[in-house]
């Protein structure tokens, strides 16, 4: 990656994430190719590719879900406090202000912080009325936002993000991604997937192209959506690359 491209300001200390020739396989499936990939400074790095690329399973690999089948997954330097959202958030069977409270437990802020600190989140995320409900029976913008609250509490340098708006209506999408450029602005790294290409066009800093688990493209964004560089990401932002 040509770090000239990104303003100064955006190359804060985040630690690089580096793929040295990662796969990964599954029942003698490959499912992800040898891959080699550096993301470095305090990007929102947007990935892409259609249903079935490997989008998830690179984001999960890099998070420290899976681990690779061949290669190595480091960062440079300490591994950063890292949050991750999914499409469908990983809420716990309480309050929503108990999911808070429990992950500020978790990370080992004491006892009479926590309250305090989650009803803070709360209100930040617009939950404030709904402290006490189930967080289970939020709709699905509400738990969204529950869980990025969650995650701006545990305040990570780097932020994954697997198609946190795919559920959602427009209104909740909005708060989503503003969310998402606050914590950008915070000095959090973003790495997130995303089937909408207005999205991807309205958040990423560069591309990652994905296809038939292979990384085709890493790239700025402008150059990502003007000038692509594969046949496939070309047929891809033309709509007709359906996997
Ligand atoms: N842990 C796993 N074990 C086995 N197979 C997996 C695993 N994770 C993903 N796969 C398979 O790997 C392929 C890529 O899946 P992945 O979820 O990464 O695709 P994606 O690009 O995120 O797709 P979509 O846009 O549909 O969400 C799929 O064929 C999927 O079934």
């Amino acid at each position: 990656m040509n770090a000239s491209v990104f303003p100064p300001s955006l190359m804060t200390t985040v630690p690089t994430l580096h793929f040295e020739q990662v796969s990964f396989a599954h029942r003698g499936n490959r499912l992800l190719a040898p891959t080699t990939l550096s993301l470095s400074g305090c990007q929102r790095t947007i990935i892409m590719g259609p249903n079935g690329a490997g989008k998830s399973l690179l984001m999960r690999l890099a998070h420290g879900l899976l681990s690779p089948s061949n290669g190595r997954v480091t960062w440079q330097g300490e591994p950063p406090a890292q949050a991750m959202v999914f499409q469908q958030p990983v809420l716990l069977r309480r309050s929503a202000i108990d999911n808070l409270t429990y992950a500020l437990s978790v990370s080992g802020v004491p006892r009479r912080q926590r309250k305090p600190l989650a009803k803070q989140a709360l209100d930040k995320f617009g939950l404030a009325a709904l402290a006490k409900r189930p967080a289970r029976v939020l709709s699905g913008g509400e738990q969204q936002r529950l869980a990025l609250a969650r995650a701006w509490l545990l305040n990570p340098a780097v932020l994954f993000l697997d198609e946190p708006t795919a559920a959602l209506d427009p209104a909740a999408i909005k708060a989503v991604e503003d969310a998402v450029n606050e914590f950008h602005q915070n000095g959090t790294r973003i790495i997130m997937t995303t089937h909408d290409l207005h999205q991807a066009r309205r958040l990423a800093d560069e591309v990652v192209f994905m296809y038939s688990g292979q990384v085709l493209e890493h790239t700025p964004a402008y150059r990502f959506f003007n000038t692509p560089a594969s046949t496939q990401a070309e047929a891809f932002l033309r709509g007709e690359l359906v996997w």
